[in-house]
C-alpha cells in the first residue's frame, strides 16, 4: 500500500532548495547575498531613492563552515506588523504585480532563512523602519515549515529619534566563503554597471568593495499595469472573473486589461462571435476556453504598453560599463518595446572596448534580466548564441580582441530557460531584438573603430614625413639662408595641415588606444 501524505509548500521548499539556487555552501553564500541585495534594489530604486546597501560577510566558526551574512539598506522598509510574513512565510510577497522588479516569486527571503535555519538552527535578525515612521522594528524569526508560518522568537519596537529608514537582515548560514568569493564579486560589480546610481559597500574576511556611486540620475520607475489580452490563461480568466461585479464581456474586458479601449474590445467581440452585454458571469465554462483561445489569436490588439518596464537606459549603462570595466569606450542602445505572447519587453546592449578589458577569443558576455546580473548556466542563455553568431568582422573586430558585450532583457516576465533563474530562453522574438540591439551598438564600435584606424595611419604618416624634416630644413636653410629652425617650425605646419590634425591632437587621440587595439588597427587592411 502506498502511504499518501501532503507536503506543506516551505517544507517542500526545504528539501528542494536547489531549485533556488540553494544547491551547496558554496551557491548558497551566493544566492543569499544575490536576494538580499535584489530586494534592497527593489526597495529603493523603485521608490525614488538612491540606493545605498551595506553588506558583511564574516566566518563565525571556521570548523563548521558558519559564516553570517548582514545586509542594510535606504529603503522604504517593511511595516512592523508584515515583517514575520515577509520573512516567516513562502509565497509572501508585495510583488504579484504587472510592473518590473527583480524579484517575482514571493520566495527569495524565504529560502535564505529556511537554508539558514536548517544549518546553523538559528533564527533571521530583521531590523526595519518604514519612511517617516516613529517606530524601529526588530525581530528574530524562524520558520514552521509544516504550517509555512512565522515563529517569533524576539520582538522590539524602539523609538526611531533620526527617522531612519530601510530594512537591516542578519543571517547565519553555512556558506563556503573561499568558493564563492569570486562569484560574489563578479555579482556585485556586474550589479554596478547596470545601477551605477547604487553605493554598494562590501566587506568580506578578506575583500572589501567599495562600488561607487557614479550617478544620481535614476532610471524612470516602472508603472503598475493590467494584463494584456493574450499573456492570459483560463485559471486567470476565470478568476478575474470571479472578482468581477456584474459586468458585461465588454465592460470586462475593458477594465480589466491593457490596451482595450471601446473600439478594441466591440470588434474583438463581434470577431470572436461573442455577445458584448452578455454578463461575463454567465459565460459557460466551455465558452471560458473559446474565449481565452480567440483572446491568443486575435491579431487586432495593439501591443502591450511598456510603462511597467524599467530599463536602465542607454547613458546609465555608458556610465556603468566606463567605470567598472574600466573601459575606453561604450556603446549601448535601448531597443523600442517589443512583446511575445501578451508580455511587453525591452532589450538594451552595449559594447565596451579596449582599456582594462583583457583581449580574449571572442567577447565576454554580462547578461543581466531586469537588472539582475546572471552569472551561472551561460551556455543555457539565448543571448550566448546570439553574440556567438554574430558577424563581427563585419564591425571591424578582429580576435583576439578587447571586447566586452552587456545584453539586458527587461520584461514583465522573463521567459527563463529554467528554474534557477540564470539565463533566458529562446523566444523568436526576444532573440531578433538581441541580435538587433547587438548590431546598432556594434554600429557605433565600428565607427569609432574607423575613426581610431584612421588616425593612426595619419599619425604614422606624419612620422614618416616627419623623418626628413630635419635633413630638408637644413639643405634649404644653406640655399635660401632662411633660418633652419623657422624652416623646420613651417614644414611641421605643412604637414599638420596635410593631415588636418596638429600633432598633440593625433598623440593624445592614439595615445588613448589600447596597445591591443593598436595592434589591431595596424593589422587592419588599408
Ligand atoms: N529590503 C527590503 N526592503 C523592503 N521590503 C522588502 C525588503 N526585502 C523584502 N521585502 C519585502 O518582502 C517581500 C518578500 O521578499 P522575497 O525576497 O521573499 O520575495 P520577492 O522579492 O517578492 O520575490 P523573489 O522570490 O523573486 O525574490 C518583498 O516582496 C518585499 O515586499
Amino acid at each position: 500500500m502506498y502511504a499518501y501524505e501532503a507536503l506543506p509548500v516551505a517544507e517542500w521548499f526545504r528539501r528542494n532548495r536547489e531549485l533556488a539556487g540553494f544547491h551547496n555552501p558554496t551557491r548558497a553564500l551566493y544566492q543569499t547575498i544575490r536576494e538580499l541585495t535584489e530586494n534592497s534594489l527593489d526597495a529603493t530604486e523603485t521608490y525614488g531613492i538612491l540606493p545605498t546597501i551595506l553588506l558583511r560577510v564574516n566566518v563565525e566558526d571556521e570548523q563548521k563552515g558558519w559564516v553570517s551574512v548582514y545586509a542594510e539598506d535606504n529603503g522604504i522598509g517593511i511595516p512592523g506588523n508584515e515583517i514575520p510574513n515577509v520573512f516567516g512565510r513562502v509565497f509572501y510577497s508585495s510583488k504579484y504585480r504587472i510592473k518590473q522588479h527583480r524579484g517575482v516569486f514571493g520566495l527569495g527571503l524565504k529560502m535564505v532563512v529556511l537554508y539558514a535555519q536548517s544549518t546553523t538552527n538559528k533564527p533571521v535578525l530583521v531590523r526595519s523602519a518604514t519612511l517617516k515612521s516613529d517606530k524601529i522594528f526588530e525581530y528574530q524569526i524562524m520558520i514552521d515549515t509544516n504550517s509555512n508560518s512565522p515563529i517569533i522568537l524576539d520582538r522590539r519596537e524602539y523609538p526611531n529619534k533620526y527617522r531612519w529608514h530601510g530594512t537591516a537582515v542578519k543571517v547565519y548560514l553555512e556558506g563556503n566563503w573561499l568558493a564563492s568569493k569570486k562569484r560574489i564579486e563578479d555579482y556585485l560589480r556586474r550589479t554596478a554597471i547596470i545601477a551605477p546610481y547604487a553605493e554598494i559597500i562590501f566587506k568580506g574576511p578578506d575583500l572589501e568593495l567599495w562600488l561607487k556611486r557614479r550617478t544620481t540620475k535614476l532610471p524612470p520607475a516602472p508603472k503598475e499595469g493590467l494584463p494584456h489580452p493574450r499573456s492570459v490563461d483560463v485559471d486567470t480568466l476565470k478568476q478575474m472573473i470571479q472578482e468581477s461585479r456584474g459586468l458585461t464581456l465588454q465592460e470586462f474586458l475593458m477594465e480589466n486589461f491593457d490596451a482595450v479601449g471601446e473600439g478594441t474590445a466591440k470588434a474583438f467581440l463581434e470577431w470572436a462571435g461573442f455577445n458584448p452585454n452578455m454578463k461575463v458571469r454567465a459565460l459557460t465554462p466551455e465558452e471560458l476556453v473559446r474565449l481565452v483561445e480567440k483572446m491568443k489569436q486575435y491579431e487586432g490588439w495593439r501591443r502591450p504598453r511598456s510603462d511597467w518596464l524599467s530599463p536602465a537606459g542607454a547613458e546609465l549603462l555608458e556610465i556603468g560599463a566606463k567605470a567598472i570595466l574600466g573601459a575606453e569606450a561604450v556603446f549601448a542602445v535601448t531597443r523600442k518595446p517589443e512583446s511575445y505572447g501578451g508580455h511587453p519587453f525591452i532589450v538594451e546592449a552595449a559594447v565596451a572596448w579596449g582599456g582594462q578589458i583583457p583581449p580574449g577569443d571572442r567577447p565576454v558576455l554580462l547578461r543581466y534580466a531586469n537588472k539582475i546580473p546572471l552569472l551561472y548556466d551561460e551556455g543555457a542563455d539565448v543571448a550566448r548564441k546570439v553574440v556567438d553568431e554574430f558577424n563581427w568582422q563585419n564591425y571591424k573586430v578582429k580576435f583576439p580582441a578587447p571586447l566586452a558585450v552587456i545584453i539586458h532583457v527587461c520584461s514583465t516576465k522573463i521567459p527563463y530557460a529554467s528554474a534557477g533563474k540564470e539565463a533566458i530562453a529562446e523566444v523568436p522574438e526576444i532573440e531578433k531584438e538581441m541580435r538587433l540591439a547587438l548590431r546598432d551598438a556594434a554600429k557605433k564600435l565600428r565607427l569609432y573603430l574607423s575613426r581610431k584606424e584612421k588616425e593612426m595611419e595619419m599619425l604614422n604618416r606624419y612620422i614618416t614625413l616627419a623623418k626628413y624634416i630635419d635633413e630638408v630644413a637644413y639643405n634649404l636653410a644653406l640655399v635660401t639662408r632662411i633660418d633652419k629652425e623657422s624652416i623646420a617650425r613651417n614644414l611641421h605646419k605643412l604637414i599638420e595641415k596635410k593631415i588636418g590634425l596638429t600633432v598633440d591632437e593625433l598623440v593624445k587621440h592614439t595615445l588613448s588606444m589600447s596597445s591591443a587595439q593598436q595592434e589591431m588597427a595596424e593589422a587592419a587592411p588599408q
